[in-house]
């Protein structure tokens, strides 16, 4: 609670809207305490005073009211009326929303149906509609109001409850033997409550001003007794001779409906701090690049080589160092492999190759990525999509979320072959088919005709890697293509890798956090700590002989089969959160080597030949 409002009041705007709807709701709830004069006592002597007046602070309406009085009452009425009709609404049309949603099929159809028939209304008519019907009167304002808005949840809810009665975890109730009474209270309701509450801070005040348009319309409070909307309609005669009867009333309807909106925007995003950090924003088709130092201008190493490069996250006013400094290179036809802990910046690292992080809230804020003596972070949107798959390709872990499920895998393939190159549809599905057949893909004619759900993880990896070599790229950056795959798989996945590398010339980032992995496949290794390389060197150099504590650490880790029993040491503590890294050597707090040096200053990646190491206390001297 205090996280939610610690973010809600970081909103400024929600902060001010909170101030105020708060003030006036505490004004409304004192109004019977408050010295005013009797609101509905009329001297007819007294009518139109101008505000300011001796005993009259907001003047006098047409019969002489206090308008202080009446405005405060009124806003009591209004509020009361608008929030009761958001809450019957929202429980209602929500709970017919999780019914439908629920239960589908036929209760879905017939609880639909009639709600669109509702929606096929004008509001504002099937309102006077219902009113005219029940007779003139708050009451009846107030069930008309919340007749007319119980759709709006009922779509809203229904929608979330349809993907989540599909979601694992509902089956797991229904299959523990909980009823669907049980189900909806305690697997789907705590889901879709944080929608309601939002779905309800941003429409309550619409509600109000919904009834405030009926009494206006003298169809909700009857006189003597005022409400906001019929102070406006009694106002209206005299809007040119007495205009504050109409301001007053007016202003007090603008700040309220303000104010109850910006809250509640201020509580949709707090609710949902994925808007904050921009991850529902649409990103940019490229990595924003923001080098607050000028490109490294070292001659470039291999076919791909990445200098220096920095990415950090911006949300907020905090600032993730994701990846800092990092520089690799890789060989034509070798295969390089990058090796860390989960969250130790692999992926991003890989990602801003090609400008694929995600902007906002990434940025590029340093190096040089250099490519075909080129450097790519500085390279124009046109020349980077023109590289993207077809120089450089990525395979990525769960191909089931980058294949559209919509599409024929054959089209795909056939898709990505034409954005890059003019050749007609036969010629681009004789070359996908060729490639399935290269990736050990059974029956590959047929198989270009199925859809990703029809096929098993493994194909569907072998269709990722199968779209990746589509248009024979230089260099292929594979970020986990395994991790999900049985044994048998993974080595067949590893192996058609191996053999496309010795075959073709490709060079291959791998990234992963397996080392049996590693030691199957790769020349080379870069272990990554907290976004930095702290060690690299040859495989079979590092793995024999790790020198960087946290590599030894992390080859600990790893169970031998047929090496006997053993105990596994797992490291003591977590990694660093990125926005917030220790001076010196990341990995300092959990290492059992490390001394008061290992938290000051920079300490460089320093080594000799291939193997360096980023320590100043390794297990093993690379120098
Ligand atoms: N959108 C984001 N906003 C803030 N921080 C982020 C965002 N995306 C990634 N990060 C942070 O960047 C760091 C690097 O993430 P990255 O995905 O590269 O790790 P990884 O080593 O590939 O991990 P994994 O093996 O789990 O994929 C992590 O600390 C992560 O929390």
């Amino acid at each position: 609670m205090t996280a939610f409002l610690k973010l809600l009041f970081r909103n400024r705007l929600a902060a001010m809207g909170a101030v105020v709807i708060a003030s006036i709701l505490v004004l409304a709830i004192l109004t019977p305490l408050l010295p005013l004069p009797e609101p509905n006592v009329t001297n007819t002597a007294d009518r139109f005073q101008r505000p300011f007046t001796e005993g009259h602070l907001l003047g006098t309406d047409h019969l002489g009211r206090d308008l202080l009085s009446r405005l405060l009452w009124g806003t009591r009425l209004s509020l009361a009326v608008g929030i009761a009709a958001a809450f019957v609404a929202a429980t209602i049309g929500s709970a017919i929303g999780i019914i439908a949603g629920y239960y589908g099929g036929r209760t879905d159809n017939l609880i639909m149906r009639g709600v669109d028939m509702l929606m096929a209304f004008p509001y504002i008519l099937l309102a006077l509609a219902i009113v005219a019907a029940l007779g003139p009167g708050l009451l009846n304002a107030l069930i008309a109001v919340a007749a007319v808005n119980i759709p709006f949840f009922a779509r809203n809810i229904r929608g979330i409850t349809v993907s989540l009665a599909g979601r694992e975890f509902v089956d797991a109730a229904r299959l523990a033997g909980k009823g669907h009474a049980s189900i909806i209270l305690t697997e789907v309701l705590p889901n879709v409550l944080p929608v309601i509450v939002i779905a309800m801070s941003t429409t309550v005040g619409w509600m109000i001003l919904e009834t405030a348009g009926l009494s206006f319309l003298g169809l909700g409070s009857q006189p003597p007794q005022a409400d906001l909307g019929s102070m406006l309609g009694e106002a209206r005669a005299a809007l040119i001779t007495a205009p504050h009867t109409s301001v007053v009333p007016g202003i007090m309807i603008f700040l309220i409906v303000m104010s109850v909106n910006l809250l509640g925007d201020g509580v949709r995003d707090a609710l949902d701090p994925r808007l904050k950090s921009g991850a529902l924003s649409r990103p940019r088709a490229i990595t924003q690049v923001d080098r607050t130092s000028p490109a490294p201008a070292t001659p470039q190493k291999g076919v791909l080589d990445l200098q220096e490069l920095e990415t950090q996250f911006h949300v907020g006013p905090r600032v993730y160092r994701a990846v800092g400094g990092v520089s690799l290179h890789v060989e034509p036809g070798e295969c390089l492999g990058v090796i860390g802990e989960s969250g130790s910046g692999k992926s991003v690292t890989a990602l801003s190759v090609m400008g694929l992080v995600a902007s906002p809230p990434g940025v590029i804020t340093g190096g040089a990525v250099k490519f075909g003596g080129e450097d790519l972070l500085g390279a124009s949107y046109e020349s980077l999509r023109r590289k993207r798959g077809d120089k450089v390709a990525y395979i990525f872990q769960d191909p089931l979320a980058t294949l559209h499920p919509l599409y024929k895998v054959g089209d795909q393939m056939i898709e990505a072959i034409q954005s890059h190159h003019k050749v007609s549809k036969s010629k681009a599905r004789a070359r996908a088919l060729e490639l399935f057949e290269a990736v050990r893909i059974p029956n590959p004619t047929s198989r270009l005709d199925n859809y990703p759900h029809e096929m098993s993880g493994g194909m569907r990896q072998r269709v990722g890697i199968a779209m990746a070599m589509v248009n024979d790229p230089e260099v292929i950056i594979a970020d986990e293509p395994t991790t999900a795959l049985d044994v048998t798989v993974q080595a067949q996945i590893l192996a058609l890798l191996d053999d496309l590398r010795r075959e073709r010339g490709l060079a291959i980032v791998f990234i992963t956090h397996d080392f049996g992995v590693v030691a199957q496949l790769c020349d080379r290794i870069a272990v990554m700590y907290a976004g930095r390389i702290v060690e690299e060197g040859p495989t079979a150099a590092v793995l024999d002989a790790p020198a960087h504590p946290y590599t030894a650490r992390l080859i600990a880790c790893v169970p031998e089969l047929g090496g006997g029993r053993r105990r596994l040491e797992a490291i003591p503590g977590l990694p660093p959160v990125v926005d917030n890294l220790p001076e010196g050597c990341a990995f300092a707090p959990r290492c059992a080597k490390a001394t008061p040096d290992c938290q000051r200053g920079e300490i460089a990646l320093e080594g000799a030949g291939a193997r360096a190491v980023r320590c100043i206390h390794p297990e093993e001297a690379v120098a």
